[in-house]
Formats: structure tokens, sequence, C-alpha cells
């Protein structure tokens, strides 16, 4: 049997798996235990120089093979091409985009290295699935090497409209190398639809049916697979979460108010100026809901090393201490914002609480927490998902209330609209949105994407 190489920027190393390890990383290391293999990517650790050779951990079937960064590859690639460049571009805020020609080369250089520490590992069968916008030239860089097996990376980001691809200096050598790769997977058919048109009308490709591609002289297929979260999960870790101190809690601070709740990395794609301004909106709006309502938003720090992430920070510092003290009274704080980071276990008791699952990012690959929320819930009593149309899960979960998050005053009703809505009518809404979740469990994505990517020609 073939076995599997997943490589990613991240990788949940054993001593990360027993209750920290997020869904994505516990279903990765599900497939390698399954088939064997490695599983290649960056440690976590910056060090002063790029490490020379992998670091190898042994686990069962599965061998973990991880490189430290150096300070300059880490600056360049993680920080400076990856979070700063096609992050932005990729969420379609090409203002915030920065490009240098240094974190361009530091970008190409990982990815080189990547793939000449990985090449030596690799027998002929094996199933290569590379994760995300950090490695998009590696399976470039392993066919250079001389690499011939079937390989597929799956894009957890967007894929930015044509033209906004097209600002980018390297876009030809970046389309380039993604159609290096046998399977390009992606979130949804927006996605996709944006690829061929690069394919078609930049590239001068064809496409044929079933999404396979002919292009610079390769074929490969471009399929969606949207991801989802683990069946069953968070419906029991919610179920349990009741028994807990920090449910309990929360419930008390609550004193029979509703609780409109909010989770995300602390990210400019997630929204979080615009859904703070369209809560302060409703309380002006909608009088009757102050001191009703708790909004509590969970935002942990994240690349707190890229400029725009720490601007972000400041204006939500300021943002919230202003609504707070417009709005709050000496027995109620409108907003709740916390930037710790909390364990899912213990997401999964607070969404259970909120009436209201605000998730309104302004371009979102997926969006997981949205699903996380729908299937945390109390079907005899379920919460109202405010969700952005511009979310990946907006694609499945149609029956949420969807928003555009560029708009308040479209965002501020929907809140009041949450929060007044008719129990016949929220179970009807989750119930549709809960047979989604599990219809597009993370187990399908993962059982999909891998029998496409078995059923590839072999390159030789
Ligand atoms: O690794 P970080 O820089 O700390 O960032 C965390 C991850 O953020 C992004 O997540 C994306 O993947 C999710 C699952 O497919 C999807 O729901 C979400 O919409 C995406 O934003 C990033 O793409 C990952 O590589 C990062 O590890
Ligand atoms: O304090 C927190 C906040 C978020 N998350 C998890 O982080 C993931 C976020 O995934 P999503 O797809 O929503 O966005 P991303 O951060 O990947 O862009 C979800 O599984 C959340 O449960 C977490 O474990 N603790």
């Amino acid at each position: 049997m073939a076995r599997l190489i997943v490589v990613s920027n991240r990788v949940a190393l054993p001593e990360d798996q027993a209750g920290r390890a997020g869904g994505l990383a516990v279903a990765l290391r599900e497939a390698l235990v399954s088939f064997g293999g490695i599983w290649f990517g960056w440690s976590g650790k910056v060090a002063a120089q790029t490490s020379d050779r992998p670091r190898f951990i042994e686990e069962g079937p599965v061998t973990y093979a991880v490189l430290d960064l150096g300070r300059k590859d880490h600056a360049q690639y993680y920080n400076g091409f990856a979070n700063r460049t096609l992050w932005p571009l990729f969420h379609y805020r090409m203002g915030l985009a920065e490009f240098t020609r240094q974190d361009y080369e530091g970008y190409m250089r990982v990815n080189t290295v990547f793939a000449e520490q990985l090449q030596p590992l690799l027998t002929d069968d094996d199933l290569i699935w590379v994760h995300d916008y950090h490695l998009i030239p590696l399976g470039g860089e392993l066919r250079r090497l001389g690499a011939r097996q079937r390989m597929g990376i799956f894009l957890h980001t967007p894929f930015p409209a044509m033209e906004v691809l097209l600002a980018l200096t390297h876009h030809r050598r970046l389309v380039g190398s993604l159609c290096a790769y046998d399977v390009v997977g992606f979130q949804t058919e927006n996605d996709r639809r944006s690829f061929f048109d690069y394919v078609l009308h930049e590239a001068g490709g064809w496409i044929g049916e079933n999404g396979h591609v002919t292009v610079w002289g390769r074929s490969l297929v471009a399929r969606v697979y949207p991801i989802g979260i683990e069946k069953g999960a968070f419906a029991e870790a919610a179920q349990r979460a009741q028994r807990t101190v920090a449910y309990r809690r929360l419930r008390a601070s609550l004193n029979g108010r509703k609780l409109m709740i909010g989770v995300e990395r602390l990210d400019y794609s997630k929204g979080l100026p615009e859904r703070f301004e369209a809560f302060s909106r409703l309380l002006e709006k909608h009088p009757e809901h102050r001191a009703k309502v708790s909004f509590m938003q969970v935002a942990p720090i994240s690349r707190s090393e890229v400029p725009e992430y720490r601007r972000l920070r400041e204006e939500l510092e300021s943002l919230s201490g202003q609504i707070n003290g417009q709005f709050g009274d000496y027995d109620w704080v409108p907003i709740r914002y916390l930037t710790r980071n909390f364990a899912r276990s213990v997401l999964a008791g607070f969404y259970r609480q909120g009436a209201v699952g605000v998730v309104t990012p302004m371009r979102d690959g997926m969006n997981l927490v949205a699903k996380e929320y729908v299937a945390s819930q109390n079907p005899q009593d379920p919460g109202v998902l405010v969700l952005s149309r511009f979310a990946g899960a907006a694609r499945e979960l149609t029956t949420a209330l969807q928003v555009n998050p560029f708009d308040r005053e479209d965002m501020a009703d929907a809140m009041d609209r949450a929060l007044g809505m008719a129990l016949d009518e929220r179970k009807e809404r989750w119930v549709e949105m809960m047979r989604m979740v599990d219809e597009n469990s993370l187990e399908a994505w993962r059982e999909k994407y891998l029998a496409d990517l078995n059923a590839a020609p072999f390159n030789g």
C-alpha cells in the first residue's frame, strides 16, 4: 500500500496531540496512522539558522520530520511573503499586501530547502499531500529534483479572482507551481472558478470535464473539497462541557442575559472591528437590547510580528473600550473582549450558551468556527448563526442569517433578528445547517481528497 506524506507549514507533533491539537491535525494524523508515512514541515521553532537536516520523531507507523526555521527565513517566508503578501492578497486585501523581493526570495528559498530535505525520504509509490499557501512552490521544486510521485495540494484559504492575483509580480510562477501537482483542492466552487479563469484567460489552458485541466504541458484535476469538523465531536464536547466550572461560571456571569459569541484568531480577515461597530449600531438602534445581551469575543493573538496584526489589536482595544464606555452600566459590560486562547472542549460549552453566534469575516477560506457553533447547539433550543456571505462556510450553511460584513447596518439588523427569533424558525434553520455539517465532515473531506489523489496517474 502507498505511504502518505503530509507536508504543512505547521506540524502537530505527538507531544501536542494529547488534547491541544485541532481537528485538522487529528484527522491528518489518523490518515497517517492508517497509511503509514511521514508528516513533514516546520517544527514551530525559530533558530539562528534553518536546519540542514530534519529532526525525526517516530510514533508507531508515523514519522514526524521537522525543520527549525532560521530567523531570516522565518521573517521572510512566514511573516513576510506568506503572511504579508499572499495572505492579504488571497483575502482580497490588496491595500494591505506588502511585496518585497527579499521576502519572495526567502519564500522560494524555504520551499527549496523543504523540497531538498524531503526528496531523499520519498519512495516511488508515496502519495504526497501538501497543505496551504505557504508551500505552493514545493511541488514544482520536488518535480525539479526528479520526483514523479502523485502529489496534491489543498488550499485552505480562498483563491483570489484573477484580476487580484495579477497584482502579484510572480503570479505566473506561483500558478505554474500549483500546476505541478496532480490534484489541486479548493474550499469552494468560487475559488475553483477563479483558478479556472486564470487557466483559461491568462495561461491559455483547457478545462475538461470533472475538473480536468490541461495547462503548460501538464494534466491535473482541480476539485472542491469543503473542509469540515469531526463528526459528533462538538455535540459531545458541548454536552460534556455543561458539567464544567467554566460553563457554570460563564452562565452565572450572564445573569439571565443572552450571550452573543464570536471566536477567531485576531486577524483582519475575520472582520472584528466591523463586527464591534455593528454591535454598537445594534445598541444604538435597538436600545431594548441594552443590558439584555452580552457580546463575548474570543480573539487569541495571532502572527503578532506582522505589523498589520499589531495595529488591529490596538484598534480592537480602543473600539471595545469606547463601546463599553458609551453603553456600559455599573452592572453590565456590553463587550467581553478576550485575547487568550481557549481549549476547544471549553469553547464547545461557550458556543452552546451562545443564543447568537457571529461569524462575519470579510473573507475566509472556510471558517470552522461556524460549523463548530452549529454542532454545539442544543437541538431543542438552538442558537442562531449570523454568517458572512464571504466565508467559505456560507456556501453550505445557507439557512444561517447571511450578512454582508461591509455593511454595519445589515449586520446590526441581523443581530437584532437573531436575538428575537422564535424557536420554530431557529430549529428549522439549525436542522438544515446540522445536516450539512454532518454531510461535509472532516472525515468526508479527507477521504474524498485521498481517493482522488490515489486515483491520479503516476508521473513516471
Ligand atoms: O498557522 P497560523 O499562521 O497560526 O494560522 C492558523 C491557520 O490559519 C489559516 O486557516 C485556514 O484553514 C482553515 C481550515 O481549512 C479554514 O477554515 C480557514 O478559513 C483558513 O483561514 C491557514 O490557512 C492555516 O494554514 C493556518 O495554519
Ligand atoms: O481560543 C481559541 C480560538 C479558536 N480555536 C480554534 O481555532 C480554529 C479556527 O479555525 P477557522 O477555520 O475558524 O479559522 P482559522 O483560524 O483557521 O483561519 C477552530 O477550530 C477553533 O475552535 C481554538 O481552539 N481556541
